[in-house]
């Protein structure tokens, strides 16, 4: 009896020895999964020329794997290479003639508010392949050769881009000689009557296309305007989580309540008056891919429904993304350098122009005419 009594003992306490080890190692391997996917804010970061981290050729083919399966390119780490020359940063000097952030800490980026020698240095090593996504249909396939000659020149050289050109008319898509890194890959998609709806339809061609394609392709995405031209260079200093482009019409002295909202309250994009922050356009606007998806879908789905109720907002797609910006705020929010127009002269507070909207005979150029 007590040799069983004493057995029964034995046993569970081993059953108890058992039982705690099975639950620290549940307990550990939680830990290990959760901290791993707190840590998103790493990124797939070419390893190579760090010394700290000594990697082999199959440890980075499985560091790559794994971020890219996860669909996980982050702006992790703000690194830089040793040795790179560069002026020194002051703390006392900078822009004084505009505002550099913004109410909610992102930076309202303008020339002068950054060194695209540290930035772009900073931003290629974290090698991102860049989606821009452009829709030339009807006759703005005249449009593609100067953007992507430009683009060429000035947008993001040195980074991996690839154009996506979306048209109903593949034969009018130039042959342009694209830098190292640079592609174009071409979507065909039905011509249109009316250019409302071209401009509403990208938001449903580029959800489907993100979907199908360009989610396995890119970790980055762009959205924007075909009837544009690259003067200046822009660089890694643009890229962010989520980065709105400020309207030039309504960047200095409009009222929040003179912003050109959806102000129908039937319609999906409609904004009260008395909120908003800035009007931003719907010519340049970028992200991670994924932030981008949700935006562009999100775009698309809110046009759908204003469909359904017989109403268009205002300003189409860009009434719906101003919506969206005003409760999902921006993570940078690039100033007009990043958007101007051909049409107006430029003040002193846009030190470089580096896209700008090109003059078009709107009349001309669109399936149904006019504004
Ligand atoms: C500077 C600015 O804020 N631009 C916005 C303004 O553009 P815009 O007045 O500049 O409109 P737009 O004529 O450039 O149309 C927008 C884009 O749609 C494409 N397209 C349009 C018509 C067509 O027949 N074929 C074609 O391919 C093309 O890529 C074009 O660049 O208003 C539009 C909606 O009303 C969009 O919100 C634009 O982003
Ligand atoms: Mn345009």
């Amino acid at each position: 009896m007590l040799q069983r009594v004493e057995m029964m003992r034995n046993i569970s306490r081993t059953h108890v020895l058992i039982i705690l080890t099975l639950l620290l190692t549940i307990l550990g391997a939680t830990y290990i999964y959760s901290g791993d996917a707190i840590s998103s804010f790493r990124f797939c970061e070419p390893c190579e020329d760090n010394p700290q981290l000594p990697l082999t050729d199959a440890m980075k083919d499985l560091k790559v794997k794994d971020c890219l399966e996860n669909g996980a390119w982050r702006i992790g780490d703000l690194k830089m290479q040793t040795g790179l020359h560069y002026a020194q940063p002051s703390t006392q000097k900078g822009r004084t003639d505009v505002n550099s952030v913004t109410n909610w800490n992102a930076p309202l980026v303008w020339d002068g508010t950054f060194d695209p020698v540290v930035t772009d240095a900073i931003y290629k090593k974290m090698d991102p392949r860049v989606a821009v996504v452009v829709f030339a249909v009807g006759k703005y396939t005249r449009f593609l050769k100067g953007f992507l000659e430009s683009g060429k020149k000035y947008f993001l050289v040195g980074f991996r881009v690839t154009y996506y050109i979306f048209t109903d008319n593949e034969q009018e898509v130039p042959k342009v000689e694209l830098g190292s890194g640079q592609k174009i890959s071409i979507i065909t998609i039905p011509s249109a009557k009316r250019w409302q709806e071209v401009v509403l339809g990208r938001m449903k061609w580029a959800t489907i296309t993100i979907d199908k394609q360009i989610r396995n392709e890119a970790d980055y995405l762009f959205m924007m305007d075909i009837d544009s031209v690259f003067y200046n260079p822009v660089g890694g200093e643009s890229l962010s989580q989520l980065s709105a482009v400020l309207h030039r019409g309504y960047y200095k002295n409009t009222n929040r309540d003179a912003f050109p909202y959806e102000r129908r309250p039937l319609s999906e994009a409609y904004i009260p008056a008395g909120e908003g922050d800035y009007y931003y356009t719907a010519a340049v606007w970028g992200g991670y891919l994924e932030e981008m998806y949700k935006l562009v879908k999100y775009c698309y789905m809110k046009s759908e429904e204003d469909k359904k109720n017989g109403i268009e907002a205002v300003w189409q797609e860009e009434s719906h993304l101003n919506k969206y910006l005003l409760y999902n705020k921006p993570t940078k929010v690039l100033s007009p350098e990043y958007l101007w127009s051909d049409y107006d002269a430029v003040p002193a507070d846009i030190r470089v122009k580096r896209i700008s909207q090109l003059i078009k005979d709107y009349k001309e150029v669109r399936p149904n005419g006019g504004h």
